[in-house]
């Protein structure tokens, strides 16, 4: 196979605000603004930012759990918004979820081995020995004992919950598993056990991620790319040692410089993250960042800058730090993603 996993080229999702009853224009927000990346095999690629970026909107729409305004996502090449219900499903059997609250993503009736079978048999009826080694087998993938296949959710802690949605997206061998906030919920040592399972689950079974995240020192821990949002479009995207030795865009060194640092070596960078987040219903004009940014210049506000590509393998968004010149100008966002993971 050639070509990445997965190709997002321009998403965008405006929600509209009420009915609009008698009024021109409906206001919308501006959740997910042109937006492109792409994923390889076996890859992570981490998607940070503050909360309202539209992380989860990102996740939604490469899921097909709604429909974007504009853009396209295409796994393996072919574009999921032209897949018929039962190609949809197929589709989907390569991509799978987890969630952030495992309380409320498993069905609490259900026991831990009917929960994590009930994606296999959606597509095919597995008989009582069947079900019972396939629950086994994927109990131990990730790390939790056979035993506890008959308990409820409520009957396990929130790791072992985790732990068993994982198990849940693994049932059908997926290609891709979207991670939405999956460890924010738990106490950090718990969060670091099960990131340690998933980069392990990686390495054996080739399974690419897209790691939703707000928590910078989980991105780190995990991510090989990263992509920053902020208000909807992506800022930055850069490998992940790369990112966070040296970032470009004002945003991400605030972000940065905003987070606990357990690494005492680390020079503490000087940008503040100062201000509110601005509505999506009414973002700033031109840079979205500008009214918090320190370097903002004039054309900050006026002109919304495009993704530049810069040394390695990074794409910036930003007129101070990035600012487009000659044939970058004529490139559109997915343009620039594609050349800079190439
Ligand atoms: N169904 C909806 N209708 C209207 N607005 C929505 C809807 N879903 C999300 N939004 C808005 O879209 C924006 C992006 O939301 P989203 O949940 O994608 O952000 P996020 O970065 O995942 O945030 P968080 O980290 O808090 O979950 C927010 O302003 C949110 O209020």
């Amino acid at each position: 196979m050639s070509g990445p996993l997965l190709k997002v080229e321009n998403l965008t999702k405006h929600y509209p605000l009420g009915a609009g009853f008698l009024k021109k224009t409906i206001p919308v927000v501006r959740a997910v603004e042109d937006v492109s990346f792409t994923v390889e095999p076996g890859e992570t690629l981490c998607i940070v930012g503050e909360s309202g970026c539209g992380k989860s909107t990102v996740a939604r729409l490469l899921m097909r759990l709604v429909d974007p305004t504009g853009g396209r996502v295409l796994v393996d090449g072919t574009d999921i918004a032209g897949l018929k219900k039962d190609a949809l499903r197929v589709s989907r059997r390569r991509m799978q979820m987890v969630f952030q609250d495992p309380f409320s993503s498993l069905n609490p009736r259900l026991t831990a081995g009917e929960i994590i079978t009930e994606p296999v048999e959606n597509f095919e009826r597995l008989s009582r020995k069947d079900r019972k080694a396939l629950a086994a087998d994927l109990l131990r993938k990730v790390g939790l004992s056979p035993e506890i296949m008959h308990r409820l959710p409520s009957e396990m802690s929130g790791g072992q919950r985790q732990r068993l949605g994982i198990a849940r997206a693994l049932a059908l061998e997926p290609s891709l598993i979207i991670a939405d906030e999956a460890v924010s919920a738990l106490d950090v040592s718990v969060q670091a056990q099960i990131l340690n399972l998933l980069m392990d689950l990686q390495q054996q079974m080739g399974i690419a991620f897209v790691f939703i995240s707000h928590d910078l020192s989980v991105v780190e821990h995990i991510g090989h790319r990263v992509a920053v949002m902020y208000l909807g479009r992506i800022v930055e995207l850069a490998p992940c040692d790369a990112l966070f030795a040296n970032p470009v865009h004002p945003y991400t060194e605030a972000l940065i410089a905003a987070a606990p640092i357990p690494d005492p070596e680390r020079v503490r960078l000087q940008v503040p993250l100062e201000g509110e987040i601005p509505s999506p219903v009414n973002p700033p004009s031109g840079c979205t960042f500008h009214p918090r940014c320190p370097l903002a210049v004039e054309r900050c506000r006026v002109e919304v800058p495009s993704l530049v590509s810069v040394a390695d393998g990074r794409v910036v968004a930003c007129h101070v730090r990035a600012p487009a010149c000659g044939t970058n100008d004529q490139l559109s966002a997915a343009d620039h993603i594609a050349v800079a993971v190439e």
